[in-house]
């Protein structure tokens, strides 16, 4: 492996400076792809134009699992005999938000980055030629050359379907960084966004109704996984319309009064099912690739070639900017394999397919991995599925009174294999991390027997599923 092993970059002999990897975006993927390229031997700057950390730290992840968190604990503990009703104290809940976006202050991030040898560059980069990054900040530029690569890893920026532009609707950032709770919050869309921001902004106060144009919550997972989440959030009082699309949308005096304010006066949608008038409108209707302004053209690439990895062989990207799975941890894994990979490092060959987990943080919580019944069908595979109650295993059922929720294995019937795992219910998130290990070991689930889950706990579900398999299989 030849490297200049060194921490930060250098100044050029043209007075440019010059690393081995230049990252474009400071969030969870960049970060990883410079720190695993960094500890492989290799120089690297990150280029970041907000908040060093990225979306997930500050307007995402965090925030809004800083703002969960407490509501399941208190549902929690108000459904244990024996426990008094915890109070919601809104104000509270807020400042536990604020702690852990760390007051919107990314100084603690640049240090943690400095620390571990990345140099952290604040301006807007855009590619200018091959290798070639042109860093703007308060109207300074500056060039950087990288010697090995580029690496793309600027996120990705939520979709605001026409009839909702020009209204200062609220993006998942407002809900996130919410100030102002709305007295009556329309929801656009029925994704992960909608239902978490939903559950969060039910409990601060907010009416919140749901606008989904499909029939059903959560439609990428198994469809019980939308039912039973759509029953929690009618409990919580959330409205829920399904097979209603917005047309239209009109609002007085909108603008942009700042992150988590109402954005002006009530805002009037005319949708397929009928007019809604509400407080403050949240888009939750999916995102996109942040590749504008990147200066692709420069280099023939577009942002097709991007999303298909069809780029230069000193050009690469990684997390949201790829469009693949919008997720933090799935960003970092693909961050972590190229950083190591470019430092030169000798990995084990990766599973033909890595699965893809996905925790829901509503209540119940989801906790899901790899292919639903129907995906697995339609990638040609011949399935069998074991169903349960999450409830039939008395470990889940003591977590708490009003425990509730299901639980699928889907198998493969040639293999043996376990293809993918559903589970709905409390804890489900953590229950989901077995099930990514056997479909990544490919193990045989008749082997899964032999993995003993401990007594009482809600892990013992895998029993009750193995027992719903055929004999064949078991
Ligand atoms: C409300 C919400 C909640 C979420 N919760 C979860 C969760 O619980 N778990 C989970 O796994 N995922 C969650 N996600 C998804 C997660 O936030 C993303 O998958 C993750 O942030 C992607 O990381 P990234 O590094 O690819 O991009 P980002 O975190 O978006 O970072 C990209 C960075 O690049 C910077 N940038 C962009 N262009 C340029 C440029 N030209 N020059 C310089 N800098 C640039 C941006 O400012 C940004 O800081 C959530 C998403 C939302 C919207
Ligand atoms: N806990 C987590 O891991 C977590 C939490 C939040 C977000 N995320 C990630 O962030 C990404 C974005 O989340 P999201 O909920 O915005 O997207 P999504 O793709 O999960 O859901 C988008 C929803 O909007 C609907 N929709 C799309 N276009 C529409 C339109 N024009 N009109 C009405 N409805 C429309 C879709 O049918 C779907 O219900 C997802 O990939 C998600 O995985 C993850």
């Amino acid at each position: 492996m030849t490297t200049s092993n060194q921490s930060t970059s250098e100044a050029g002999a043209s007075g440019q400076e010059v690393a081995d990897v230049v990252v474009i975006g400071g969030g969870p993927a960049g970060e990883n792809v410079a720190q695993y390229a960094h500890d492989g031997g290799l120089s690297a700057v990150v280029v970041e134009e907000s908040l060093r950390g990225g979306d997930c730290s500050y307007y995402a992840c965090m925030p809004s699992k800083a703002l969960l968190r407490p509501l399941e604990v208190a549902a929690t503990a108000g459904n244990l005999e024996g426990v008094s009703t915890p109070q919601l104290d809104r104000a509270g809940l807020l400042a536990r938000r604020d702690a852990w976006v760390s007051h919107y202050d990314d100084a603690g991030q640049v240090r943690w980055a400095e620390k571990a040898g990345l140099r952290v560059v604040h301006g807007h980069a855009e590619i200018v030629g091959p290798r070639e990054v042109r860093v703007s900040d308060a109207g300074r530029t500056r060039t950087l050359t990288a010697r090995r690569a580029v690496v793309l890893a600027t996120g990705s920026s939520a979709l605001v379907p026409p009839a909702l532009q020009g209204i200062h609707a609220w993006s998942s950032r407002d809900a996130t960084g919410v100030v102002e709770v709305p007295d009556r919050l329309a929801v656009v869309g029925g994704g992960v966004v909608a239902v978490e921001a939903a559950t969060w902004m039910a409990a601060l106060g907010s009416e919140v109704t749901l606008l989904v144009r499909g029939d059903a919550l959560l439609n990428s997972q198994e469809p019980f996984v939308g039912e039973l989440v759509k029953s929690a959030l009618e409990r919580a009082g959330v409205r829920l319309r399904f097979e209603t699309s917005v047309e239209s949308a009109s609002r007085d005096n909108a603008r942009n009064t700042g992150l988590g304010r109402v954005h002006g006066g009530p805002v009037t949608l005319s949708t397929t099912e009928g007019e809604l008038t509400a407080d403050e409108v949240l888009v939750a209707t999916g995102r996109t690739p942040r590749l504008a302004d990147l200066g692709l053209d420069a280099v023939g690439v577009t942002p097709q070639d991007v999303r298909s990895g069809n780029l230069p062989e000193w050009l690469h990207a990684v997390g949201d900017a790829t469009g693949d799975a919008l997720l933090t941890h799935m960003g970092k894994y693909e961050a972590r394999v190229l950083g190591a990979r470019l430092a030169g490092a000798q990995e084990s060959a990766p599973p033909a397919v890595v699965p893809v987990p996905q925790a829901v943080f509503t209540d119940p919580q989801v906790g899901a991995v790899g292919m639903t019944e129907r995906e697995a069908r339609a990638a040609g595979h011949r399935t069998v599925v074991a169903e349960a109650p999450i409830t039939a295993a008395a470990g889940a059922a003591l977590l708490r009174d009003d425990a509730a929720g299901r639980a699928k294995l889907v198998v493969d019937e040639d293999t043996g294999r376990l293809l993918g795992a559903t589970f709905v219910g409390p804890d489900a998130a953590e229950l989901v991390h077995a099930a990514t290990i056997a479909v990544v070991g490919g193990i045989p689930v008749s082997l899964l027997r032999h993995a003993v889950p401990s007594y009482p706990t809600a892990s013992e579900i895998w029993l009750r599923l193995l027992e719903d398999l055929p004999a064949s299989l078991r």
